[in-house]
């Protein structure tokens, strides 16, 4: 694995977790020496940092049937080219970024590497992540399945073509951070209604969790499970009453629509 921040890492933390078999150890990079310090007593990851072994990118990648870049997206063409003739005949490479395509990344590799794209979620970090998974025109069957086995230890995975992960990006790879943003709102009118930092931590995050858990863990849809707390002629209604005449579901495409074109401009890039 190439880059170990926020999304690397998540992944990472995955792999790593209890019950999780990966034939390792698992060969990692990252730029600087302080984050590759904190695995130099760990048996199954090896890390090398690039900013004290120029060399390490390509070191890490040998022998490796799988390689996953978790790099910025503008970084991914560059990282490639270096690591190119490193790379082991049948190897599949899976880029985690968002926009750069599988044709950009297949000019740049020998014709026996096949590329790979996947679209995760920081979730993964507690292997309850969605990741979207689509090959590229030299990918087999087999290289889509590697990369399916591997992304299945880290949560849920929905394999489609190339086409629609942009759009998978803007809904669950970019997911959290919506889900995130409620709860800074919502804490923040919390605030406003007189609880301090703790109590208003305690009321939304517990509530948010509560209520995400008993979503996934029901049998009942979403719009069920409000109706179940929304007693008629209740509370609950006339706040969702405010909620919904705020138009959610143009500010939602809007939303996605917007995340969407930002990958095609970073295709672009
Ligand atoms: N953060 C998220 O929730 C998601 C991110 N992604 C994709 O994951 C990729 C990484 O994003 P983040 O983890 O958020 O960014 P990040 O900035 O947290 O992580 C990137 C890491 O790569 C390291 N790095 C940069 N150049 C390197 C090099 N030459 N060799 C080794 N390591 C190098 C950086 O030091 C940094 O730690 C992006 O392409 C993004 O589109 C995809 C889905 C979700
Ligand atoms: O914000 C981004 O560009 C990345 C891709 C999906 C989630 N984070």
């Amino acid at each position: 694995m190439i880059g170990v921040g926020s999304m690397g890492g998540a992944i990472l933390a995955g792999l790593r977790s209890p019950g999780v078999s990966v034939d390792g150890p698992i060969s990692i990079t990252t730029r600087s020496a302080a984050s590759a310090a904190p695995f130099a007593d760990a048996d199954d990851v090896v890390a090398r940092a690039s900013e004290t072994e120029p060399g390490a990118n390509r070191i890490a990648v040998r022998g490796a049937r799988v390689v996953i870049l978790a790099v910025k997206p503008w970084m991914i063409l560059d990282v490639l080219r270096e690591i190119a003739d490193d790379l082991e005949p049948g190897a599949v490479v899976v880029s985690v970024a968002a926009g750069v395509t599988t044709g950009s990344m297949e000019a740049l590799l020998p014709s026996d590497v096949a590329a790979v794209r996947a679209m995760p979620n920081t979730p993964s970090h507690l292997g309850r992540g969605v990741t979207g998974v689509a090959g590229g025109s030299t990918a087999s069957a087999d290289d889509v399945d590697v990369v399916r086995r591997r992304v299945e230890t880290l949560g849920a995975v929905l394999v489609r073509e190339e086409g629609r992960i942009n759009a998978r990006a803007a809904v669950s790879g970019s997911g959290p951070a919506y889900l995130f943003l409620f709860a800074e709102e919502f804490t923040a009118a919390a605030r406003r209604l007189g609880f301090d930092a703790a109590e208003a931590k305690l009321l939304v995050e517990g509530t948010v969790a509560g209520a995400a858990e008993l979503m996934a863990r029901s049998e009942e849809d979403p719009a069920q499970l409000r109706r179940n707390v929304t007693s008629p002629k209740g509370t609950t209604e006339r706040a969702v009453e405010v909620l919904q005449t705020g138009g959610w579901g143009e500010l939602f495409d809007r939303a996605l629509a917007a995340n969407i074109r930002r990958s095609e401009e970073l295709a672009a890039e």
